[in-house]
């Protein structure tokens, strides 16, 4: 028998053993997907949010994966209004920023970019700077009751059906210095294409500032296209479709050769793609196909609490449908941190001194 199946058959169902212990890292988890229930129960009971579907944590969770779980993502998107509603002032965000830290933490992440959108958190009076320098001191709680044992950053999202990019852009490039990592845009895509927010991005670019953009979920390639060749997008928020040019045979399109060529990583999120209908099953998920043909996979979250997930259950998920062994998430996470927003010798010193020795003893200890 292989090590990898050794170590993938010893809990069925519930993520494996092996899998809590692999050290992680994610790209793509929303901070405003990813809420404890019980923290907004409480927070909505403190702010007399009374719009809730459920005070019952439990139940809570459950309805939000329900909820998301629609096949579309406009309706997967507006079960944010109930994390957003109790997201607006200082202490809130600083609560949720450094539970965000801890969570992750405790599943094995050694290194999150977290993202969020400044915009949806002002209706409590909060300044744009104001909401920056809670979550970033919020994180950064975080990491100190973890010990160190994770490494967070944050990305500021621009909502693509508003007109506050530039604005954004501007906000991410002033707390650049301050754990702020790079830019992204979030939201509804269909009607909403990434080349409406260029003066965002061309600022970004002016001022040498890290891009992600959400393409490739709701609407195809051309998303993808526009993304990284109009918009400049050095990673992809999903970026599955680009399957649309890929040919059955494994041919490659202009595009997709040069998304997998020039190395520019997909923050792949399956569970989150199966609910909005962007994929089909674990099982007919692209990022096998993709993983294959040698584009940069990263494996992601997307929304712990909306898709109802951790990393954990992420990988249980990909060993369940396609039978990876330690070496593929090794493999990913590797990816992963070789595509974050860090400075490379932090990225270089995360891969020799947390994740591969990791992966190490992992298949040591199970021998
Ligand atoms: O997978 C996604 N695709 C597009 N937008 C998303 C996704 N997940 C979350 N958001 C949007 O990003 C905002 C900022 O974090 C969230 O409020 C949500 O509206
Ligand atoms: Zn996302």
């Amino acid at each position: 028998m292989h090590l990898s199946d050794n170590l993938a058959a010893d809990a069925p169902g519930t993520p494996a053993e092996w899998i809590r212990r692999a050290p992680k890292a994610v790209l793509h988890d929303h901070l405003d997907g990813g809420l404890r229930p019980a923290t907004i129960v409480e927070l909505a009971r403190a702010c007399g949010y009374t719009a809730l579907p459920t005070e019952d944590p439990a139940e809570l969770a459950l309805w939000f994966r329900d909820a998301a779980d629609s096949g579309s993502l406009e309706r997967y998107l507006e079960t944010f209004a109930h994390t957003c509603a109790v997201m607006q002032t200082r202490e809130a965000l600083h609560r949720i920023a450094a539970e965000c830290a801890e969570d992750l933490a405790a599943d094995g992440v050694v290194y999150a970019e977290v993202r969020y959108a400044p915009e949806q958190h002002l209706e409590g009076g909060l300044t744009l700077d104001e909401v920056v320098d809670a979550v970033n001191e919020g994180l950064r709680e975080g990491e100190r009751r973890t010990g160190g044992r994770i490494t967070v950053r944050a990305l500021l999202t621009g909502m693509r059906h508003t007109r506050r990019s530039l604005e954004i852009a501007e906000l991410t490039v002033a707390h650049r210095d301050r754990g702020v990592a790079g830019f992204d845009i979030a939201g509804g895509e269909i009607g909403n294409p990434p080349a409406e927010h260029l003066t965002a991005f061309q600022h970004l670019k002016r001022a040498n500032c890290h891009i992600t953009i959400h393409a490739g979920e709701a609407v195809g390639a051309e998303s993808v296209h526009e993304a990284v060749q109009v918009c400049g997008a050095e990673r992809i928020g999903h970026g599955v479709r680009i399957t649309d040019d890929i040919a059955a045979d494994g041919t490659l399109g202009h595009l997709a050769a040069y998304v997998r060529d020039n190395r520019i990583a997909l923050e792949v999120c399956p569970t989150s793609n199966l609910q909005t209908g962007a994929a089909l099953s674990y099982e007919k998920h692209p990022i096998d196909e993709l993983r294959r043909l040698g584009f940069t996979v990263t494996l992601n979250t997307d929304n712990r609490l909306v898709s109802g997930t951790t990393m954990s259950e992420e990988f249980q998920h990909m060993v369940d449908a396609f039978g990876y062994g330690p070496e593929v998430f090794e493999e990913f996470t590797v990816a992963a941190v070789e595509a974050a927003f860090l400075p490379l010798p932090q990225r270089r010193r995360i891969i020799e001194e947390i994740v591969r020795p990791g992966y190490a003893a992992l298949s040591s200890t199970s021998r």
